[in-house]
Formats: C-alpha cells, sequence, structure tokens
C-alpha cells in the first residue's frame, strides 16, 4: 500500500508551502530557459479564500480579537437561491462563498474544495436588514452575554441589506451551544429573537454547504418556480419544515432541476442565461469601469475622461452563439459522490409514492404512499449511500431515478448500499461527527472500461464527536470491513441495476453502460476534519492501478484520484474542439507557436492543441500536483514527450505566469488558453496576461460563465487602469457548451482579441 496526495491545493491552510522540489524545478528546456522560474523552490501561496475576502463587499465585523481572528476558513456556501432545508432567501443576497456563486456544485464539477473549514461558522437568520455595523457587534454580543467563558465569536459579517448573519466561532465545540443558545434559548428555553420579536434561526454553515452540495445544481433555481417550492416557500423560514420523505420528482427537481424541459427547452433556457447573466452582465461591468473613470476625472483634474470604447457601446457587443449541445442528454456523467448516511422509509414499511408503485428515496422494492403526515413521523432508518437532497436528516436518496447518471454509478452504488447494510460499523454522521464511513467517490471511463472507488472514511477509532466518550472505537472491525469492501467491489462485475427512470428519460434510447465496466482502482481517504478534505488530502491506494485511463479525441489520458476531470466525456470532446478551433483561427504558423495552458489540469487542452497541429508548444501550469505529474505522463503517452515541446509547471498560476511568459522567446508567436476553477483567474494572472500584448488571442473557458467570467471579462476588456496596465481585450466570440445536461450549469468558451493599436489610440493619447 502506498500513500499519495490526491490533487489541488491546500486551501484550508493560511499559509501553504509549495514545495517545487528538485524534480519539479520549474526550469524549463525548451527553446525557453525559465532560469528565473528555477529559482522558485519554494513558494509562499496565499490562498484565494483570503484574496477573495478583500473583494467581498460585505461588512466584516471583527467581534473578539483572538488568535483567530486571522481566520482562514472560507465563507460558506448555501443553497444556491440561499435556501436552506427548504426555507427560501427573502430578497437581497444570500450566505455563499465570498465571491462564488456556488462552491458546492463547483467542487464536483473542478475536482476541487475550496470549503474546507467552514465548521466553526454558523448563519443565523432572522436578523434585523438594516444595522450598522458598531450595532452588529453589540446584538451579537447580546446573543452570547452570560455564556462569554464558552463561547467566543471571532468574526462576523452581515451584508447590509440581508436578514443573515455569518458568524465564525473561536472553536468548534461552541458552534452547537450557540446554535442551542439561539434555537431553544438554553437553559431558560427561550428561543431567540431579533429587535422586532421576529425568531431567529441559527443553523451550521457546512450543514448548508452539505445541502447545497446534495442540490447538486446550482442555477439560479428558485424554488417557488420549479414547482417543489409552493409550501415550503410560505414556511416561515424560521422554522426550519419538518424532515419528509421526497417523491422521486422533488428529488429530480433538486438535482436535476431541468428534467421536465425537453432538451430542446433546456438549451433555450440557458441560451437567455448566457446572454442576460453572463454577455449582459460583462457589458454592464466594462460601462462602469468606464463611469468610474469619469467620475474621477471629475475630481481630479489631472486625470481625463475615457470615452466607452465603440464596440462596448454597440447594440449586441457580446454576440453569442447558440449553446452546443452535449452528445449525451442522459446518464453522461463520469464521476459520482454518493455520501454515506440513512435511507428514510416509513415505519409501517411503506415508502413514498402511490401512483405508480414505484419508491424514489428509500429502496426500490418499497411502495407506499406520498402524505402531508409524513412529516414529523419517525422513520426506519437504513444505512445508505446516495444523494442527500434536503440535508443530512432528510435522509439518502438513490441514484438510480436520477436521468444524469449511468447504470455503472448505479450498479456500483447497489453495492456499496449492500456493503453499508450488513457493516457493523456505521455510516457516519455529520451532525454529531460519529460513525466512519462518509463518502463514495466512483470514477468511470467507458471508453477503457475502468473505473476508480475512492472511500473517505473517519480514523478507525471513530468520528471526532465520539471520542470523549471513548465509544465508537471500529479499530477491532476496520482492517476487516476494509477488506470485505474491496473483495466486494473488485469480485464480479457491476451489477445491472434496476432504474426507476422519468418516462421522458426512458423513452430515449438508453445508455445502459455499466456491465463491461470493472472497478480497477480502489483507493481509501481517511479524514478526521468535520468538513470535507482538502484536494490534496492524502490518498492511500490499495488495489489495482494508482490512475484511471481515458480517451478524449485523439489523445489518451492518465487521470489521478484527486485530479480534474470534465465530467462529460463526449461533452469534453465538443468543448476541446471548439477551442482547437478557435485557436487555429490565429496560427499562421503553428509549428513555432506556443500555447499557454493556464489551470491546465491532466494536460488535455493543451496536448489536445498540439495533437491537432494548431500549436507547436506548450507550457503548461496547474495548482495541483498530481494533476501535473499526470500531464507530464500525458504528454509522453501522446507523442510530446520532449521538454522542447512540452513543459509543465506545478504551482498556482499566479505565482509563476509573468516569469513563464517573460521566458518564452520573442520569436514564438503565444496563444493563451485559461480555464480556472470556479473562483475564476487570479488578479495577478489577468494583470500578466492583459500586460502581455504578444498575446492576440486568448480563449478563455469558463464554467462559471455567469459569475466569474464576468469579473475577468471585465477586467481584460476595460480601459487601462495601474492595476490592469495594457491593452485591453475585446470579446470577438462566445460559444456556450452544455457539459451539463438537465442542470442549470453551463460551460462557455469566451474568445478574447487585443483591440488593435490604431483603434486604442482613437481612446487613448498613448500606447499603454
Ligand atoms: C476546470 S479545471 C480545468 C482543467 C483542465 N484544463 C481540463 O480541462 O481538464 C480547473 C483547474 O484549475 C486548477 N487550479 C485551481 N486553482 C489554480 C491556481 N491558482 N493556479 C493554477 N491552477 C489552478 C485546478 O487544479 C484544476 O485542474
Amino acid at each position: 500500500m502506498s500513500t499519495s496526495n490526491i490533487g489541488g491545493s491546500s486551501r484550508a491552510e493560511s499559509e501553504s508551502r509549495v514545495d517545487l522540489g528538485p524534480s519539479r524545478s520549474l526550469a524549463l528546456c525548451l527553446p525557453l530557459s525559465f532560469s528565473t522560474l528555477s529559482l522558485c523552490r519554494s513558494i509562499c501561496v496565499r490562498p484565494p479564500e483570503e484574496r477573495r475576502r478583500g473583494m467581498s463587499e460585505e461588512a466584516v465585523v471583527q467581534i473578539a480579537p483572538s488568535s483567530e481572528t486571522a481566520d482562514t476558513a472560507p465563507t460558506v456556501a448555501l443553497g444556491p437561491d440561499g435556501s436552506q432545508d427548504g426555507v427560501p432567501a427573502t430578497g437581497g443576497s444570500s450566505p455563499k462563498p465570498d465571491d462564488a456563486d456556488d462552491a458546492a456544485s463547483a467542487n464536483d464539477l473542478m475536482g476541487i474544495n475550496p470549503m474546507d473549514q467552514i465548521s466553526r461558522k454558523i448563519v443565523v437568520r432572522g436578523v434585523r436588514k438594516f444595522i450598522k455595523p458598531k450595532n452588529v457587534d453589540k446584538m451579537v454580543s447580546s446573543w452570547i452575554s452570560g455564556h462569554e467563558a464558552t463561547i467566543k465569536v471571532v468574526k462576523s459579517k452581515k451584508p447590509p441589506k440581508d436578514n443573515w448573519i455569518k458568524l465564525t466561532l473561536a472553536d468548534e465545540s461552541m458552534v452547537d451551544k450557540l446554535i442551542d443558545l439561539i434555537n431553544k434559548g438554553g437553559e431558560n428555553g427561550n428561543p431567540m429573537k431579533n429587535d422586532k420579536g421576529q425568531p431567529l434561526f441559527a443553523k451550521r454553515a457546512d450543514e448548508m454547504l452539505r445541502n447545497d452540495r446534495a442540490g447538486g445544481d446550482d442555477g439560479d433555481r428558485k424554488r417557488k418556480s420549479n414547482g417543489d417550492g409552493g409550501d415550503t416557500a410560505k414556511r416561515s423560514r424560521h422554522n426550519p419544515p419538518p424532515v419528509r420523505i421526497l417523491s422521486k420528482d422533488e428529488v429530480r427537481d433538486k438535482i436535476t432541476p431541468l428534467w421536465r424541459l425537453s432538451y430542446k427547452d433546456q438549451l433555450d433556457k440557458k441560451a437567455r442565461e448566457m446572454v442576460n447573466k453572463s454577455a449582459m452582465k460583462i457589458v454592464k461591468e466594462i460601462k462602469g469601469k468606464f463611469r468610474t473613470i469619469e467620475k474621477e476625472a471629475r475630481r481630479d483634474p489631472n486625470r481625463s475622461k475615457i470615452e466607452v470604447y465603440d464596440w462596448v457601446k454597440a447594440k449586441r457587443p457580446v454576440e453569442m452563439d447558440a449553446p452546443t449541445p452535449s452528445p449525451r442528454q442522459f446518464e453522461y456523467r463520469n464521476k459520482c459522490e454518493f455520501t454515506c448516511g440513512f435511507s428514510l422509509s416509513r415505519k409501517n414499511g411503506s415508502g413514498v409514492e402511490k401512483d405508480d408503485g414505484k419508491v424514489a428515496a428509500t429502496g426500490i422494492e418499497a411502495k407506499g404512499e406520498l402524505e402531508d403526515e409524513n412529516a414529523n413521523e419517525e422513520f426506519v432508518k437504513t444505512p445508505a449511500c446516495g444523494f442527500l437532497a434536503q440535508g443530512w436528516s432528510g435522509g439518502v436518496y438513490m441514484p438510480h431515478i436520477l436521468p444524469n447518471i449511468p447504470d455503472w454509478a448505479c450498479g456500483l452504488s447497489d453495492i456499496l448500499n449492500d456493503f453499508l447494510k450488513s457493516s457493523p460499523i456505521p455510516p457516519y454522521d455529520s451532525k454529531v461527527h460519529r460513525g466512519l464511513w462518509r463518502v463514495f467517490t466512483l470514477r468511470c471511463s467507458i471508453r477503457t472500461k475502468e473505473a476508480l472507488v475512492i472511500v473517505l472514511h473517519a480514523p478507525a477509532k471513530g468520528g471526532a464527536g465520539a471520542r470523549d466518550g471513548g465509544l465508537d472505537d471500529y479499530t477491532g472491525t476496520f482492517e476487516s470491513e476494509k477488506k470485505r469492501l474491496v473483495e466486494m467491489l473488485t469480485k464480479e462485475a457491476i451489477p445491472v441495476p434496476t432504474r426507476d427512470l422519468p418516462e421522458s428519460h426512458v423513452s430515449e434510447p438508453r445508455a445502459r453502460d455499466g456491465t463491461d465496466i470493472r472497478v480497477t482502482s480502489i483507493f481509501f481517504q481517511e479524514f478526521d476534519g468535520l468538513s470535507h478534505p482538502p484536494v490534496d488530502h492524502p490518498v492511500q491506494h490499495v488495489v489495482g492501478k494508482k490512475t484511471l485511463d481515458e480517451r478524449l479525441g485523439k489523445c489518451t489520458f492518465q487521470i489521478s484520484p484527486g485530479a480534474f476531470f470534465q465530467t462529460n466525456t463526449e461533452g469534453a470532446e465538443i468543448l476541446y474542439n471548439i477551442v482547437v478551433d478557435r485557436v487555429r483561427e490565429v496560427t499562421d504558423n503553428p509549428k513555432e507557436t506556443m500555447l499557454v495552458d493556464v489551470c491546465c489540469g491532466t494536460g488535455t487542452i493543451g496536448l489536445t492543441l498540439l495533437k491537432e497541429g494548431v500549436v507547436g508548444k506548450l507550457v503548461g501550469v496547474d495548482i495541483a500536483a498530481p494533476a501535473i505529474e499526470d500531464a507530464k505522463v500525458n504528454a509522453a503517452k501522446n507523442g510530446f514527450a520532449d521538454e522542447s515541446v512540452t513543459k509543465f509547471v506545478a504551482s498556482p498560476a499566479e505565482n509563476v505566469m509573468p516569469a513563464i511568459l517573460h521566458e518564452i522567446p520573442r520569436s514564438s508567436p503565444v496563444v493563451a488558453v485559461v480555464d480556472p476553477a470556479r473562483e475564476g483567474l487570479h488578479g495577478i494572472v489577468i494583470k500578466t496576461l492583459r500586460a502581455n500584448e504578444r498575446i492576440e488571442r486568448l480563449v478563455y473557458v469558463s464554467c462559471n460563465p455567469t459569475g466569474s467570467l464576468v469579473k475577468d471579462a471585465s477586467m481584460l476588456c476595460g480601459p487601462p487602469t495601474k492595476k490592469y496596465p495594457g491593452r485591453p481585450f475585446r470579446i470577438t466570440r462566445s460559444q456556450p457548451v452544455d457539459m451539463f445536461p438537465l442542470t442549470s450549469h453551463c460551460e462557455m468558451i469566451m474568445t478574447f482579441d487585443r483591440m488593435p493599436m490604431d483603434e486604442y489610440l482613437k481612446y487613448h493619447e498613448r500606447s499603454p
């Protein structure tokens, strides 16, 4: 058995050190020397959470100075619409990561988890919307009055126009105490109220994050409008709705909210959203930058106003192509994460619905009725893994009913559920942090017929919540259970699952990928923390191959357990082909052209471009060391091992981009492709790309076109400033690609071309 890291950055740490080590020296042996880079043996990384904090518009009020005040914990992600357990947000913004729309599903998409240390945070709803910052401090102090010895709030965040506040406590042990105090009134039993007498409601931030993850989709899903929220929307947001078993359709509404629409309607909806929430927002942001300069010019006679660029003033400054459809509309996911918990069934043995006698939530075999009385009922709980469609307490729902999940994943979940049901060790209960089995991550290549499983578990001595009493120590049984699980997963072919899919889906030709796929790699990953392991948390290789092989276009790739890979394989081919076209359009001399592949992951985009002959040289950079190791192997696998052709650098792009660009020989034309994680590009990366005018074309692949792309595009295209100097880019093409049918996510390939100098000089007196 060996131990290795799985992908990515240690975003949870306030000051992580990336040791590039001698073997990973950044010195490139390209025609470029990259000598400056080779000096960077050890680089201090400022985690994105810290950077983002500076950008937040929310008031940040320090309550009690403490060593924890320099809190490194990222802020909270909630339901996409800010709702929690069916309680919708009412106006204003919702608690969420400081600048990410939806970090939860982002994680899934990116293979990155920016929400590592939220276990000390709570969100309190029901507070007055408009409170002066100094009174926020007083209000929070009043809540903990008399309990200062045991509860210490180190930070609070109260957005000016919202009715919630986010609190960070000095220690995790204080979280439940404060929640109890607010919701139940502690010893005096009087739940707390705001100064208008309306009740407050507190909840753990990490629980909200899990709800959001369970939701699986972000979009701008409004519960009122998607059919599931009529009654929940009316319910007081201060009383969490009672747990009840959701119907199949309700689960689908939460996880695949577009499932009721025809594929054409899904694409139309995404097309509208890309225009309204991406293109129009970008233009608005860019115009805002001109307005700011104008305001400054009014105040400062040394500064002059800049005329808004003609292309920005045009009727349609950002033309949006129709979304390119996904080759597969159903069962397209090559990666699934199933949370361990309990499935709920009614005490009388019945399950969920009576319409067709099949049960969504609690097992395929049960029958029953969905009635309102099932609210508050005591349920029978069976250990299971699947989706949390309404938070931990709401139970685990089987993937068999979800049209985006393929057969192989459901078949594997059947094996895993059999295992959990028969295991003497219980699933991990994230409310009390007891138990052991936490999350099963499944990845698969339907082309190479390989599947990789990662078993996330608490230490054998049990979850952190059990240790004080010396309870729940599983060291006696863990090793044998581990062995049994490995045997169950590898012994036989993946069983054909009994699916329970919507009619619209069954009527389509089914993919039925499953029976010929084998589990070829198993990893275990021990994690003692309360929320989710950081992406570079070590994994233990237990059985089989250490990587998964995948084929895309003309290339083959190996993927380590934690390295990012697009979750829709056929969709990724389409995506990369469009990038190929966009780069081909500007490479007159492909052999000499250098591609800078920012956030390159396992090298998929760059190597595809090399294979297609549209560029001749490639330098890729990614923060995840395992992904970069994969990229180097992948370069060799695809015939580009020569260091004068490919170079991959394991580092945060912001630390090395200036040096990488500086070292590219003047004779090489340069094209850049960026494909960042959901939070978008670091300011330094944007500044470097913008200031380096050798880059005439930049192809931006974004999985967050309504969020981070808006911010990044406006910084690339706005008038030059001290912070973002250089001739601006302008947007010349926008191509949405539907990588996630049935959900409201959409990928975007936006093409940025440098504004010609003569045009630039029309607006600016001198060249930048
Ligand atoms: C959407 S994935 C794209 C990966 C790759 N282009 C592909 O298509 O497979 C985003 C990548 O950004 C990387 N990443 C995140 N933050 C980064 C940073 N600050 N610097 C460099 N890479 C980063 C992640 O490790 C991840 O591999």
